[in-house]
């Protein structure tokens, strides 16, 4: 929980900047720190408990951006405004993209100033709240889950982003949860009691898709019987997702860059322009440099909605959260069955964090209701979890080595699972996996040492060496 009285470092060499802050912040019953340069700021971090930090770019000896780097480290959590007079845009973008909460420029305006520490402040107490939700495991359907690093990280970067206007563009592959991201953003942010509306690029026909997005004037093209309010106009002050943005057809492209840039939009037919309330969030599973520089997304438009982007690891990359997240998805499954949750033993469990997911959260999602649809009794094992035996890749064919890579996923995951788990399970895991490829060589070759040693590609003493070695 915040204090109500909050405590501010202010970090700058002109020693006015930093009395006329300390007065200000005085006044608005905040207790203000002073450093007068990035290496006591950062001092200063290690020592205080501290809710905000303003530092300025340009300070002798540690400048303000290595300043953010060493706070970013010791305490992700706290929000650091990065003030800046000499400052382009490109060092505060720098800045933001390294974790800054925001940038004020300077001369500094104290309306502005207090606004952005207002924003930081609840943006610090938001975090904790994303965090602590998902750490204690409290969360509803809405809410993003997962403990361990990577997501701990996002968690954080979405606290710093929530309550700015800025376009965001939201990363990841299908089913990893870039939605569920966007609607986090919109429910912790200011305008959390405005609509989220998400529209999916890709699934509208290219002919309706601009109406859709921009609304249209009655009569504005056959078919148009009535004046239609658009997807923008319908966000209201809220957020607009823009969903597999990627799959934006050209033209609409340079509209909407437009829009962004001019915040203000036309509904097709008319000629009078609304202005745009809503915040514009975009999504894509593609590489959209890659699609850059196949000419087929406009360059200008990738990097305005490139410049503050999130990426939403995949979860093989976050095991550690398959447990949490299965836990949630069997929730909420008996709650719509009407059962008691079922439980996971741990060799299901052991299976579900070795498996690669390649369709991520969704696919656990779906794993898990065909499983607990046909289970009996009041858990999941290994043997009841319906894994998708459609492992065929694009062109059709079985790959034979998915299988052996789950099995060796497998069995590490078990393994490191015991009550003591093994000092060695690298040799233990080979050893497995040497004898059964031996043992299957042999009987191919009816028990030939020299067949079997032929077919596999080893000399013959190496592989008489091997079978004494297994006994
Ligand atoms: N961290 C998470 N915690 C809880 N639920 C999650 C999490 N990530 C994803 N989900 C759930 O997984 C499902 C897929 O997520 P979502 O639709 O947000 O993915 P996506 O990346 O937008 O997918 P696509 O690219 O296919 O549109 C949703 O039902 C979502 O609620």
């Amino acid at each position: 929980m915040r204090r109500s009285m909050s405590r501010v470092l202010i970090a700058d060499d002109e020693p006015g900047i930093c009395s006329a802050f300390a007065a200000m912040l005085a006044r608005d019953g905040h207790e203000a720190l002073i450093a007068a340069n990035g290496a006591e700021a950062v001092t200063r971090v290690t020592r205080e408990t501290l809710d905000a930090v303003f530092l300025d770019v340009r300070m002798p000896g540690m400048d303000g951006l290595e300043a953010l780097a060493r706070i970013r480290d010791l305490q992700p959590q706290l929000p650091v405004i990065v003030m800046t007079a000499f400052g382009t845009v490109e060092t505060a973008l720098t800045a933001v993209r390294n974790g800054a909460f925001d940038y004020l420029g300077k001369p500094l305006e104290l309306d502005q100033v207090r606004a952005v520490l207002e924003r930081a402040l609840r943006a610090g107490a938001a975090d904790a709240s994303v965090s602590e939700q998902a750490a204690t495991g409290e969360a509803t359907d809405d809410e993003l889950v997962g403990r361990g690093p990577a997501m701990q990280s996002l968690f954080k970067r979405i606290a710093v982003l929530t309550d700015t206007a800025m376009t965001v563009l939201i990363l990841g592959e299908s089913g990893v949860g870039k939605e569920l991201v966007a609607r986090t953003l919109h429910r912790l942010g200011r305008h959390r009691e405005a609509p989220f509306v998400a529209v999916n690029c890709a699934a509208i026909p290219e002919a309706l898709l601009e109406s859709e997005l921009f609304g249209h004037a009655r009569g504005a093209f056959s078919g148009a019987v009535e004046t239609r309010a658009g997807r923008l106009e319908a966000a209201g002050a809220g957020t607009l997702l823009l969903d597999e943005v990627g799959e934006l057809p050209p033209v609409l492209q340079g509209k909407l860059l437009r829009v962004l840039q001019e915040r203000q939009f036309e509904p097709v037919g008319e000629h009078r322009p609304r202005a745009l309330k809503a915040r514009v969030l975009a999504a894509t599973n593609r590489d959209l440099a890659l699609e850059v520089e196949a000419g087929r997304f406009r360059d200008d438009l990738y990097h305005r909605l490139n410049a503050i982007s999130l990426r939403v690891p995949p979860l093989r990359e976050r095991p550690e959260d398959i447990p949490v997240l299965a836990e949630r998805i069997l929730a909420r499954i008996a709650a719509d069955l009407g059962r008691r949750p079922l439980y996971l033993e741990p060799d299901a469990l052991a299976m579900l964090t070795a498996h690669p997911w390649p369709g991520n959260v969704r696919e656990l999602q779906h794993l898990l209701s065909r499983s607990a649809l046909l289970a009996r009794g009041p858990s999941l094992g290994a043997t009841d979890l319906l894994l998708d035996n459609d492992e065929r890749s694009a062109g059709g064919v079985v790959d034979p080595f998915s299988r052996l890579e789950q099995s060796v996923r497998a069995a590490l995951a078990s393994l490191l699972a015991a009550p003591q788990p093994p000092e060695d399970p690298f040799h233990r895991i080979v050893r497995r996996v040497e004898r059964e490829l031996i043992d299957a060589a042999l009987q191919r070759c009816n028990g030939s040492q020299v067949g079997a040693s032929q077919l596999l590609g080893l000399h013959r003493t190496t592989l008489r060496k091997r079978l004494q070695d297994h006994d």
